[in-house]
């Protein structure tokens, strides 16, 4: 049903993307039906009008059978050039579509998780084969009746023809199944097409191509694309292989068949029982018989190409679809917060993951306060902050903000009440005045606003000496002045402060790329704005960070290990209880003192 309203759906579109070619498509159709019957006619016409010196005949069988010729030799050209014109107009549509549906979710689960990036892979780009997806049926209709047509008209000759629309569908019905197998042979292998893709850029893109040259690790890159490479062509080409064998059986079926009827019609001829007219109707319409199987096969060829986007894309409808009922709720209508953030069995596991990544937490995060999240690589620091985001559902346990479960609210009005910068922060290629201000879309063009949050982030293009100052144009995708990646993590700052009185600001690990001063007076910069907005809207700040010494000021400090909160209290009382994290800080003071007191050389 879903699939039955999907084809209406790309008829529409490509009416809608161009009705001209889409009336041209079907004429051409319906036109082919009729080009066949009618050459073999006249050349049958022309052999028996010439042997009886019939010149009239010759020359109106002439004209018809030249015009029929045009049809079907221009005709398929002309169709299949029509179909990709519409192909590519739709193609852009169903893109479109697809990106709307990954950018538009309200969580991020979707792009971590493996099914939807395969099924991703197999649509990006691919829009166009909807369209012959959804206009072979009917080609494939033209098609059929264009054999039937051509079979009648063979069985006029001798009824022994009749049968011949059976040998005409084995090629047809063993190329079906050859390319399910090529389809799933491509689902298959999808997976590791992704692996050698993502490696390819790796190995070419600037960024991660710099430390793939300082680290060395280029050749042991390229060996491991190199067998992604291989793994996906094993399989897609025995996937191939079985289809081509399938393909040569059905084909050498037909041609047994077709060179038995005409051997057949040519001793009917030499016992004087047929005319050589129905010799020459017989050869065009057995050969265009050929050439009818062989266009109908191209067609479920191409339509079986378009089903393989169908089904993914029918997925990925159906699973934004269901995460976006899953996360259906009332507007979060809150302008500050009272109690604050409250945690209680939260349990997370990533998709297709092994662990959880976060275990049994439970916190209360007061109104006002500033929490900073501390512990070892990989102890769920993240995803703690993603799941306060909204950007993931627990798996158990709830989130409330002042008493209201953020399953039963409408993401997108949480998000809009929240502010976040984080480490993998995004260097968006636009003027700087508009690179901060899209922190805040409906305050993009408050000039005044954006130079205040610039200045106080330090993102300051008077300093930066940038040359068409909050108007310069950055990074050089389109010619403009790159910035160091401490300049771009002030832009990324300066946009995470945007918004006015968010009820939470999640800064994970924001100040990495920063120098030592520079990250002190961030610190305090963002001490002042923290207490600013928790005056405003009870903010609650959430810091994350591996230092040690941009914490110690923070009102709640929860100590994380392998997914689970340690401890949780201010830094005194956390020192005085001598567990982890003053253990922790030790160690890092240990660490500190050793370093400082390294002779310099
Ligand atoms: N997208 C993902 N898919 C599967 N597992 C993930 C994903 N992101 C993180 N994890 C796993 O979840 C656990 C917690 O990761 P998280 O990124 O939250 O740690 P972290 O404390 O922020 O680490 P770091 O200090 O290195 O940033 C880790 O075991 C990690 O491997």
């Amino acid at each position: 049903m879903a699939k039955l309203r999907l084809w209406f759906e790309v008829i529409v579109w490509c009416l809608r993307a161009s009705p001209v070619r889409t009336v041209g498509v079907l004429v051409l159709l319906v036109a082919d039906i009729a080009a066949v019957g009618v050459l073999g006619l006249c050349l049958r016409e022309i052999t028996d009008a010439v042997s009886g010196g019939d010149r009239r005949t010759v020359l109106v069988a002439a004209v018809g059978g030249a015009l029929a010729f045009l049809v079907i030799s221009a005709g398929t050209g002309a169709r299949f050039g029509l179909m990709g014109n519409l192909g590519e107009r739709v193609g852009l549509r169903v893109d479109e579509e697809v990106l709307r549906t990954a950018t538009g979710l309200p969580s991020i689960e979707h792009v971590e998780s493996p099914a939807y990036l395969d099924r991703l892979s197999l649509v990006l780009g691919r829009g166009s084969s909807l369209v012959y997806a959804a206009l072979a049926p009917l080609a494939s209709v033209s098609s059929i009746i264009g054999i039937g047509v051509s079979t009648a008209l063979l069985s006029q000759v001798h009824p022994v023809f009749a049968p011949v629309v059976i040998f005409a569908a084995i090629p047809l019905l063993l190329s079906r199944r050859g390319e399910r197998l090529i389809r799933e042979a491509s689902l298959a292998s999808a997976q590791d097409a992704r692996l050698e893709r993502q490696l390819f850029d790796l190995l070419t893109q600037p960024e991660p191509g710099k430390e793939v040259r300082v680290s060395g690790r280029g050749g042991d890159l390229m060996q491991r694309r190199r067998n992604s490479w291989h793994a996906v062509h094993k399989v897609r080409t025995a996937g191939e292989m079985r289809a081509a064998g399938l393909a040569v059986a059905g084909w050498a079926v037909f041609m047994l068949a077709y060179v038995a009827g005409l051997g057949f019609v040519v001793w009917l001829v030499a016992r004087g029982e047929r005319t050589p007219g129905d010799l020459v109707l017989a050869v065009t319409l057995a050969a265009q018989l050929r050439g009818q199987v062989e266009r109908t096969l191209a067609m479920a060829r191409e339509a079986l190409a378009g089903v393989a986007v169908i089904e993914p894309f029918l997925w990925l409808r159906e699973h934004a679809r269901r995460l976006r009922d899953d996360s259906g709720g009332r507007a979060l209508d809150l302008d500050r917060l009272r109690s604050g953030i409250e945690l209680e069995s939260v349990w997370f596991r990533y998709p297709e993951a092994k662990h959880d990544a976060l275990v049994d937490v439970s916190i209360h995060l007061p109104a006002g306060s500033t929490v900073a999240v501390v512990g070892e690589y990989g102890s769920g620091k993240s995803t703690l902050v993603k799941l306060l985001l909204g950007l993931h559902q627990p798996d158990r346990g709830s989130i409330t903000v002042d008493g209201i479960d953020l399953r039963d609210v409408d993401l997108q009005s949480w998000r809009a009440s929240t502010s976040a910068v984080f480490q993998d922060f995004g260097r968006y290629q636009l003027r700087l005045r508009e690179s901060i201000g899209i922190g805040d879309l409906p305050a993009v063009s408050d000039h005044e606003r954006v130079e205040h949050v610039a200045r106080a982030a330090g993102a300051d293009a008077a300093s930066w000496s940038l040359p068409d100052g909050m108007d310069t144009q950055l990074g050089t995708l389109f010619s403009g002045t790159e910035l160091s990646e401490g300049q771009w993590q002030k832009v990324a700052l300066a946009r995470g402060t945007m918004r006015r009185g968010p009820l939470l600001v999640v800064m994970d690990e924001p100040t990495a790329a920063l120098d030592a001063p520079s990250e002190h007076a961030m610190f305090e910069r963002y001490t002042a704005i923290a207490r600013k907005s928790r005056e405003l809207a009870g903010t609650v700040t959430v810091i994350v960070s591996h230092r040690l010494s941009t914490i110690d000021m923070a009102d709640l400090i929860l100590m994380m290990s392998n997914g689970r909160i340690l401890e949780a209290g201010d830094h005194q009382t956390l020192m005085a209880a001598g567990g982890p994290y003053a253990e922790m800080f030790r160690l890092h003071q240990v660490a500190h003192s050793t370093t400082a007191a390294e002779p310099e050389h």
